[in-house]
């Protein structure tokens, strides 16, 4: 695994978007997983403008969704369907025609868990998948103790998750679903690259247990170790636990630039 520690959010922001630039550059159809929350803006913002200033062929690329409410109408604004066109799909020049998701409000919830795996896996797998953390350590919708092995399924939320989500539906917990879908662990594992995105203080203990604890279902992130690449991207704040911070520092320091992340 791969630690960077960059400056602030925005730095992250560029530099995870010049990774994203560099995979479309050399695989132009790439199918990218894309994550929802505060966190990836910077690098959305950051890789539209360079889709604008036309260094970057959007033309071909594909998104691959993480995670959904289960419940929310496709068109409701806070459905992550609506989230990702509004903010990854529309500034990347990139039409719904190019985006797989699950379908949130299926009746068989089940059977659109399992489609959308296979989806997935028939588009030729995620060529780079984004993810944040939530504060206690959960990637997509897997809470914590969520297998280490697990598909895309049907999760209930923690209470916590709820509301911290509850920013997004006017402050209003009880407009914020209880049920989700997420990509299982074992799904997010078959990307080719991981890269997990954390800025701020109050994801430092989340990260220091996902770099440096064991790999352990309790924190879902952990799982990202058994990953053979995987980056975790984080800003000064989010480092401020990390006791090998220095050695992370001197190692992104002095890697060949060709290298990239
Ligand atoms: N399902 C999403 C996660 O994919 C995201 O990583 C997390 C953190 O969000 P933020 O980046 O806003 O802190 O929020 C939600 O729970």
């Amino acid at each position: 695994m791969e630690v960077v520690i960059v400056p602030d959010a925005a730095a992250g922001g560029e530099l995870v978007a010049n990774a994203l630039a560099r995979l479309v550059g050399h695989k132009p159809e790439a199918l990218l997983g894309v994550a929802t929350g505060s966190t990836p803006l910077p690098v959305y913002q950051a890789l539209g403008a360079k889709v604008r200033a036309g260094e970057v062929d959007t033309s071909r690329v594909r998104i691959a969704q993480l995670d959904e409410y289960v419940g929310l109408p496709a068109e409701h604004p806070e459905s992550y369907r609506s989230v990702l066109a509004r903010e990854v799909l529309k500034p990347l020049g990139i039409g719904m025609d190019a985006f797989m998701g699950p379908d949130g409000t299926a009746e068989d919830v089940q059977a659109a868990c399992e489609a959308y795996d296979a989806a997935l896996a028939a588009a030729g797998g995620v060529d780079l998948q984004l993810l944040g953390i939530g504060t206690d350590g959960h990637i997509g919708f897997n809470e914590p103790c969520s297998s280490l092995a697990s598909r895309t399924r049907i999760k209930t939320l923690t209470e916590q998750t709820r509301v911290d989500n509850a920013r997004f539906f006017d402050g209003d917990i009880a407009q914020v679903p209880h049920h989700v879908i997420t990509q299982g662990i074992g799904t997010i594992l078959e990307a080719r690259h991981l890269v997990l995105l954390a800025t701020g203080e109050g994801k430092a203990d989340a990260v220091a247990a996902t770099v440096e604890g064991p790999v352990a279902a309790v924190c879902p992130a952990s799982a990202l170790q058994l990953h053979p690449h995987a980056t975790v991207v984080v800003d000064e704040a989010a480092a401020s636990k990390l006791k090998l911070a220095d050695y992370f520092r001197h190692t992104f320091a002095h890697k060949p630039a060709w290298q990239g992340i």
